[in-house]
Formats: structure tokens, C-alpha cells, sequence
């Protein structure tokens, strides 16, 4: 099978498909693609690809809706890089409350004469803060956030989270010294820095804006290393210029933010380091390669996971809507080519559902059959057909 990849993915996750036979970036038509930022909302995505696997969190540079419509799977790696990013957000933190950056500039331009009598009588202009018993609002306490919080507890901060979607397996990492917020706006007052770690969505867009701003505490700092959108830059700069805001961390540049010597630009680097590449690029491999030889799904963001040991000869894997009598007309399908069912799990998550069926008889030419008369019930999106190797030997 054919892997198509866009931006540097880390060799571990190149090599693990390799060694499983793949063929990367081969001039054939790809089954799979793996990818890190590519906006691929512009690009035309062929029909032979079977499923779409982000070595990442965000998964907003990905059609989702379009490739849900199609019955192709996409995936994340969560956690993969939550490190790499907390650890860069307590960078941020810190420069937030010294500043280190005027200093080192500073230090720079002291050449020549005593340097250190220079630099000992003018340093008063970089004092700092400390973060000790300030307050930090983390808004989103997903893997990210979680983290940011957690560690924020050892600095002596008291930490308030805000996170009304937190998932059951988030929720228990969450240390429990950490004050939930009921609201948005009780995070934005009580703080003095906020930072933000949530995915971007529509609902997301802006989400933190003029009127959020205006709700923060005067000479707050803001920290976004979720997504340029997620923040108005516009608004941020405004409140930059009337000193609302003391400043202002990102990730994402944007022209607006040139001008303003309050706020801390990097160029999206927040999940760069050689550890969370190479994690998040084996998650990805593993998820893909076990995705299209055995029809497991795990981590998908659009289709339920359903991860079962593949101990038959076969397994027929049907995408479909999240709408009645599914099951009874794949069963009926199935039991209509005389063939018997060994396993059966179905899962939805919100309009989509899927089914893996388990088969240990297949008669040859009942392969194409089996599969075009699923394909062919209304609201099916995509059957896929997979071969035990380990059991399918003598074929
Ligand atoms: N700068 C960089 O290089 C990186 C950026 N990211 C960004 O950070 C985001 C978060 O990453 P993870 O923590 O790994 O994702 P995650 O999915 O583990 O956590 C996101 C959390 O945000 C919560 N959430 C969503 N909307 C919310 C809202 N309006 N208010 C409060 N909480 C809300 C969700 O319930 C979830 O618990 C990603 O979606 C991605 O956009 C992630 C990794 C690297
Ligand atoms: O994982 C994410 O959401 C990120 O933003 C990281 O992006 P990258 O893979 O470093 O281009």
C-alpha cells in the first residue's frame, strides 16, 4: 500500500510503515495519508484513500465533514505532543513575567568599556515579576491544558480551569488543587494570566474577543498556543494600546500583531521537538497501519473507535450514517450470500456509525459480491474488506 505524506513527518513513523510494507509517496494512487499542519481543505483527496491520519492534535487543517460524507476515517494522535506544548506555554509564562528578551537584547549592546558596571547600573529595567501565588487560567483542560495546569500548581500558582467539555479520561489527570470554573468569566476576572488550549472550531472562532478581553484583569497576559483564530489579534492589539492587556503570547503570527511591542510572536512551534515528532508521527503510523490491515479504529475524530483483536480470516469493516436498521440490513446482506457471522461490534458517534463484522468463510468470487452489496444499502458511506494474513495463508 501507498502512503502519501505532507510536511516533515518524523522517520520513526516513516520507518514503522516501511518495515510493515508500505510504499511512501510511490507514484501510484495513495491508501493512506499522513500529515502534520497541510491545509488540505484546497486539495483534491482521490478515492482511493482509505483513511487520513494527523501526527498532531489539531485537526482543523482536514475536511473532516467531507471525508466523514465519504466514509474515510480521520485520525489524531492525542497527547502525542501535549509536552512539547506545556512545556513551551511555561516558556511563555515565564517571559510573560521577566523580561528576558529586552535583557538578552540588552546584554547584546553592552559591548566595549566595563561591561559589567554597564549592565549592573542599567538592569533595573528589567525587573520582573514572580508567578509565585499569582493566578493562572487555563481555558481547556484537555491533554494540553491539563498539563499546563498541573505544572503551574509546582510554580506556587493557584490555577483555575475552565473545560465544560472535559472528557472522563482527561478529567482524572487533572490535579485536585485545580479550581473548575463554572464559567469563562469567572477564569477571565480572577486571572492574571489566561491561557487558552482548546481545539479550533467554528464555535471556537474568536472565542476569546473584545468583550472577553474587556473582562480581564487589568495588566493580565494572554497566552495562545491552540490556533491564530481561536484568538481577535485585532482585539488583543486594542487592548494591548489602551494597557488593558499587558501582554501577549502566540503561537500563530499574524500582520495585525507586527506593530506592538507587547506581544511575543513564535511561528508555530509549539509541538516542535524531536520527542513529540517522533511520538506523534508512531502514533500516527501505528493508528494507520492498524486501520488498513485489520479495520481497528483508534483516535479517529469522526467515527467511533472499535479495537478488537482480529482472531477471524476476515472482516468486512462498514462506514455508515448514524440512522435506523443498519445492523439488520448488513446482517441481512451477509446472510443472504449464505455466509455466518462470527463477531459483530457497531459503535456511533454522533451522524456516523460503524460496524465490524467477523468472518471465518469467504468463497473466492464472494469477495467483490459481499462487499458491492453492502456498499450498495442506502446510508452505507464505505465497506472495506480485510484478510487475516496470519489465517489466510494457504490462499
Ligand atoms: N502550537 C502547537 O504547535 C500546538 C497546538 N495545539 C492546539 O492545542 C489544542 C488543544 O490540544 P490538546 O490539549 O492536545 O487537545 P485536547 O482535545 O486533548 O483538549 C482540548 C480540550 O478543550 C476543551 N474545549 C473545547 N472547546 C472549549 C471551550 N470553548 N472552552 C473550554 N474548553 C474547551 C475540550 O473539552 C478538550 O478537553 C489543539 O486542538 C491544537 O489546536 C496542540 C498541539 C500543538
Ligand atoms: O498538533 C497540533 O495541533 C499542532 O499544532 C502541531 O502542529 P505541527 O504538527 O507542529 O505542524
Amino acid at each position: 500500500m501507498n502512503i502519501k505524506t505532507y510536511n516533515a513527518i518524523s522517520h520513526t513513523g516513516l520507518d514503522y510503515l516501511k518495515e510493515h510494507g508500505y510504499q511512501i509517496n510511490a507514484d501510484k494512487p495513495a491508501d493512506g495519508i499522513l500529515l502534520r499542519s497541510q491545509d488540505l481543505h484546497h486539495e483534491t483527496i482521490p478515492n482511493s484513500v482509505k483513511a487520513v491520519v494527523r501526527a498532531g492534535a489539531g485537526f482543523n487543517n482536514i475536511p473532516v465533514d467531507d471525508l466523514s460524507k465519504r466514509g474515510i476515517p480521520v485520525f489524531n494522535t492525542p497527547g502525542g505532543n501535549a509536552n512539547a506544548v506545556k512545556e513551551l506555554t511555561v516558556a511563555a509564562l515565564i517571559m510573560a513575567a521577566r523580561p528576558i528578551i529586552g535583557a538578552i537584547d540588552f546584554s547584546k549592546e553592552v559591548r566595549g568599556g566595563d561591561v559589567s558596571l554597564r549592565t549592573e547600573s542599567n538592569k533595573g529595567g528589567y525587573r520582573g515579576t514572580e508567578l509565585y501565588e499569582k493566578t493562572l487560567g487555563v481555558i481547556g483542560l484537555g491533554n494540553v491544558g491539563s498539563k499546563v495546569a498541573n505544572i503551574a500548581l509546582s510554580f506556587g500558582m493557584k490555577v483555575i480551569g475552565y473545560d465544560p467539555g472535559l472528557s472522563a479520561n482527561t478529567a482524572w489527570r487533572v490535579d485536585r488543587h485545580i479550581t473548575h470554573a463554572k464559567s469563562v468569566e469567572e477564569v477571565l476576572k480572577e486571572s492574571d494570566y489566561v491561557t487558552v488550549h482548546i481545539p479550533y472550531t467554528e464555535k471556537n472562532h474568536h472565542f476569546i474577543d473584545a468583550d472577553k478581553l474587556a473582562m480581564m484583569k487589568d495588566n493580565a497576559a494572554l497566552i495562545n498556543f491552540s490556533r491564530g483564530s481561536i484568538v481577535d489579534d485585532e482585539a488583543a492589539v486594542a487592548a494591548l494600546n489602551a494597557d488593558k492587556l499587558r501582554m501577549f503570547i502566540t503561537d500563530f503570527s499574524n500582520d495585525v500583531l507586527f506593530d506592538s511591542d507587547k506581544v511575543i510572536i513564535t511561528p508555530h512551534i509549539g509541538g516542535s521537538t524531536v520527542e513529540a515528532e517522533d511520538t506523534s508521527a508512531l502514533m500516527a503510523a501505528k493508528q494507520l497501519d492498524d486501520y488498513l490491515t485489520t479495520g481497528n479504529i483508534v483516535n479517529s475524530v469522526n467515527y467511533p473507535d472499535i479495537n478488537e483483536p482480529f482472531t477471524s480470516k476476515y472482516r468486512l469493516g462498514v462506514l455508515h450514517n448514524n440512522v435506523p436498521n443498519m445492523i439488520g440490513q448488513i446482517t441481512k446482506v451477509v446472510g443472504e450470500l449464505n455466509l455466518n457471522i462470527e463477531e459483530l461490534s457497531n459503535r456511533a458517534v454522533g451522524d456516523y456509525a460503524y460496524t465490524l463484522l467477523a468472518l471465518n468463510q469467504l468463497p473466492k468470487g464472494q469477495e467483490e459480491n459481499i462487499v458491492d452489496n453492502l456498499a450498495a444499502i442506502e446510508n452505507v458511506l464505505n465497506v472495506e474488506l480485510y484478510q487475516n494474513p496470519d489465517l489466510n495463508k494457504e490462499k
